[in-house]
């Protein structure tokens, strides 16, 4: 199989790749209302350990997306904001574009675990 974990550029690509997607969801209007109370270093790590797991590198992750997220009344449009914020991030780290759709279609599939209304 296609080690994504590597196109991502390993821990290092991925701690690149989360820092600049948390600087984008911060200058996002849209969504940062949501972390205005959020430890942004305890968020950036356990974003990378998530990458790093659903991308096949030696990460444990095992963290409940719903039970976290449910409290939050995450609408679909900060959904979709967040993930514009993920793919402009993406683009910015130059990863490959099948790496891109892999990690795309992950977070697309934790939806229904995080938009509440
Ligand atoms: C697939 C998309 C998403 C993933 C993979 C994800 C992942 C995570 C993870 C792993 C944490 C835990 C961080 C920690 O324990 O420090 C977290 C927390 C959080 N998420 Fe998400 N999230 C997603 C979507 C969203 C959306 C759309 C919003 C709102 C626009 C959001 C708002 C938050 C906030 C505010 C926290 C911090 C909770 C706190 O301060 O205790 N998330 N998210």
């Amino acid at each position: 199989a296609t080690n994504y974990y590597q196109e991502f550029g390993g821990k290092a690509g991925i701690t690149a790749l989360i820092n600049q997607f948390v600087a984008n969801v911060a200058a996002d209007k849209r969504i940062n209302f949501y972390f205005a109370h959020t430890n942004i270093p305890a968020l950036k790590a356990a974003l990378v350990a998530q990458v790093c797991n659903a991308e096949g590198g030696p990460c444990a992750f095992d963290m409940n997306m719903r039970t976290i997220h449910e409290h939050m009344g995450v609408t679909q449009n900060a959904f979709n904001a967040l993930a514009e914020d993920m793919i402009r991030a993406m683009d910015h780290e130059q990863i490959p574009t099948a790496a891109q759709n892999n990690l795309l279609a992950k977070l697309a599939a934790m939806e229904p675990q995080i938009v509440t209304r």
